[in-house]
């Protein structure tokens, strides 16, 4: 209530609630929609039964990256990007020409031979644990490392409208012949306490850019189930997705992931964009 009325934005107070560990994310945004209700009441002359019913305090649209697909191609500034397909909702683009095959190389050169077996996040407890889900082999890229990685993350800042610092360092996926990352979500989930820690950590994933680092010659497309879409990887092309409605609440609609492949190596580097800064 007094962080009502000294007028804390309402997803805020519920995420710290949430972080708190003493309420899910759920329960937090009932009793803050609670609260607004009772404030809303006490207002109108101390008659609480003929109050006007007060819509959910977590209505409002907040800040989104967003990709301006107004036309088919897009300026950054030291590269052209082609717009490939938009699919709006759940929102999902495909852009060409986001890396040249020099910067998908030296990427995949940076990394080398330091790629460790794929983990995912617990639900139970957020730590990494290898999953049969998720076969790959991973590797990262810190903020700093690489020349090439900084550029590219200037240009992806550039195209998405968000700051560099609110996004996380680059992962890189290699999947050889049949291994998969079976249909999952990016969005962490704030009513998993495993999840909860990761939130605190820079907010939810709104949305990510798939980078595609390498050709495959059969197999390994971007699959979503939801929504009969599969995107087979080209060298320097990108997908994106959100992963949240505009009211940073996650999209059950954006499930989605790697098919096994079936011929040749596919590299990617997936990079999520934060609600607040990371790191
Ligand atoms: O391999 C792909 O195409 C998708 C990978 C993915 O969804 C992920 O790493 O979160
Ligand atoms: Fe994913």
């Amino acid at each position: 209530m007094e962080n009502l009325a000294r007028a804390c934005s309402p997803l805020d107070m519920a995420n710290s609630m949430a972080r708190s560990g003493q309420y899910s994310m759920t329960a937090a945004r009932a009793a803050i929609d609670e609260a607004v209700r009772i404030r809303a009441g006490a207002a109108t002359a101390g008659d609480v039964a003929e109050a006007p019913a007060a819509a959910s305090a977590f209505s409002a649209p907040r800040e989104m990256p967003y990709i301006d697909v107004s036309s088919n191609r897009i300026a950054t500034p030291d590269r052209e990007v082609e717009v490939l397909f938009v699919l709006k909702k759940p929102q999902v683009i495909l852009l060409g020409n986001v890396l040249s095959d020099a910067e998908c190389d030296a990427i995949v050169a940076h990394c080398g031979t330091r790629y460790t077996r794929s983990t995912v996040t617990a639900e139970a407890d957020g730590a990494s644990v290898v999953h049969e889900g998720r076969t790959s082999e991973m590797a990262f890229i810190q903020r700093g490392e690489a020349e090439v990685a900084e550029r590219i993350d200037r240009r992806l800042a550039a195209l998405a409208h968000w700051s560099p610092e609110c996004t996380e360092p680059f992962q890189l996926q290699k999947y050889g012949q049949t291994q998969e990352y079976r249909p999952h979500y990016d969005w962490l989930d704030p009513d998993s306490a495993g999840h909860r820690p990761h939130l605190a950590r820079g907010g939810q994933r709104l949305a990510t850019f798939v980078l595609y680092l390498s050709d495959v010659e059969q197999g390994g497309g971007t699959v979503f189930p939801s929504l009969g879409l599969e995107v087979f990887p080209k060298k320097g092309n990108a997908l994106w997705f959100l992963n949240t409605d505009s009211n940073h609440q996650p999209d059950t609609q954006t499930l989605h992931g790697g098919a096994p492949v079936v011929k040749g190596i596919k590299i990617i580097a997936n990079k999520w964009l934060r609600q607040e800064r990371y790191g």
